[in-house]
């Protein structure tokens, strides 16, 4: 019997670097203890993780709306664990036929390069890259044109049925969200040597990524202090996300439109197509029968994010 669980979480290399206080950030600690131990506890044979990447892996000289990784490694941006994942190759392959065959057109790297979205998640709940199989899948969050909500509900439902088609125990995890702006350029406004690295950034030097992380700190030193002209986070729009996916609403997520979560959830509040897919997956996966818990939420400007925490198991 093939089991599955769901696990979403907010990712922000700014964890660590600002603080915004004992108090959140041991709550967030906390919750992010309750989905290690859930993990722990389910001991799971691959994890389907679907996350975003921020111009250091996909570049505009050929951007997908979505690919999936047969092998994978982490460049080790703001100090992330950097290195290759454990990408079960053959799985991974079967799973982008399934998908295709599903009619969902979606890219295939043998070499992918990920990022924070994806190192992230796995250092906080698995301390490491390798500790379990990995079947990485990359959504385009952040270089517009970007997939709707409607086909990355689709890709996930794909990836779903696929899982369930397996007979292993599988983690359904998404990286990413909720709302939020942090200073990501636009290939349409950037001056020519920034267009240059969104076009083909794979060879930066370390003082150019030093410079870009260091930005990212200041931005967010100066959101948090409540001078920056970023758009604020947007609570009421992530718990209205939350409810919809607590509800199992997959039609009201297929009514998210580009231009609602632009305007309400901000630039990189498409990250949350991450959250969709995995909730799709684990409804195709378990036939609609399961229960869903967003455990924490808090708006974190130091942070830059409406930083949540999301699980999703069986029903008993
Ligand atoms: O380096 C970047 O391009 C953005 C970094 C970043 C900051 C806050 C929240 C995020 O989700 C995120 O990815
Ligand atoms: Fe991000």
């Amino acid at each position: 019997m093939s089991a599955m669980l769901l696990q979403c979480l907010s990712h922000t290399p700014l964890m660590g670097r600002l603080h915004p206080g004992q108090e959140i950030e041991s709550e967030v600690e906390q919750a992010l203890q309750r989905l290690r131990d859930s993990l722990a506890r389910f001991e799971p044979d691959v994890i389907f993780l679907f996350g975003p990447d921020h111009f250091n892996g996909f570049f505009y000289d050929l951007m997908p709306s979505f690919c999936i990784g047969t092998a994978a490694s982490s460049i080790g941006d703001y100090g992330c664990l950097k290195g290759p994942l454990d990408v079960p190759a053959g799985l991974a392959g079967e799973c982008a036929q399934a998908v295709l065959d599903q009619g969902v057109d979606c890219a295939v790297s043998h070499r992918m390069r990920v990022d924070h979205g994806f190192a992230q998640p796995l250092q906080l709940l698995t301390g490491a890259l390798d500790r379990y199989p990995v079947v990485p899948i990359f959504i385009n969050s952040v270089a517009p044109p970007l997939p709707s909500a409607h086909r990355a509900r689709l890709l996930g439902d794909a990836v779903g049925r696929f899982a369930s088609s397996l007979d292993r125990r599988v983690v359904f995890m998404a990286s990413g969200g909720l709302s939020h702006n942090p200073p990501v350029p636009s290939l349409a406004t950037a001056p020519p040597e920034v267009a240059e690295r969104l076009l083909d950034g794979r060879h930066v030097t370390p003082e150019q990524r030093g410079e870009r992380e260091a930005r990212t700190i200041e931005a967010a030193r100066q959101f948090a202090s409540g001078q920056s002209g970023l758009p604020p986070i947007n609570p009421d729009w992530d718990h209205d996300f939350l409810d919809v996916l607590k509800r199992l609403d997959m039609a009201a997520l297929d009514a998210f439109s580009n231009t609602e979560i632009t305007a309400r959830a901000g630039n990189s509040g498409h990250e949350v197509k991450t959250w969709i897919a995995a909730n799709s997956a684990m409804s195709a996966a378990t036939g609609g029968r399961y229960e869903v818990s967003p455990e924490y939420y808090r708006a974190i400007p130091e942070w830059i994010a409406g930083f949540a925490t999301l699980q999703g198991a069986t029903c008993r």
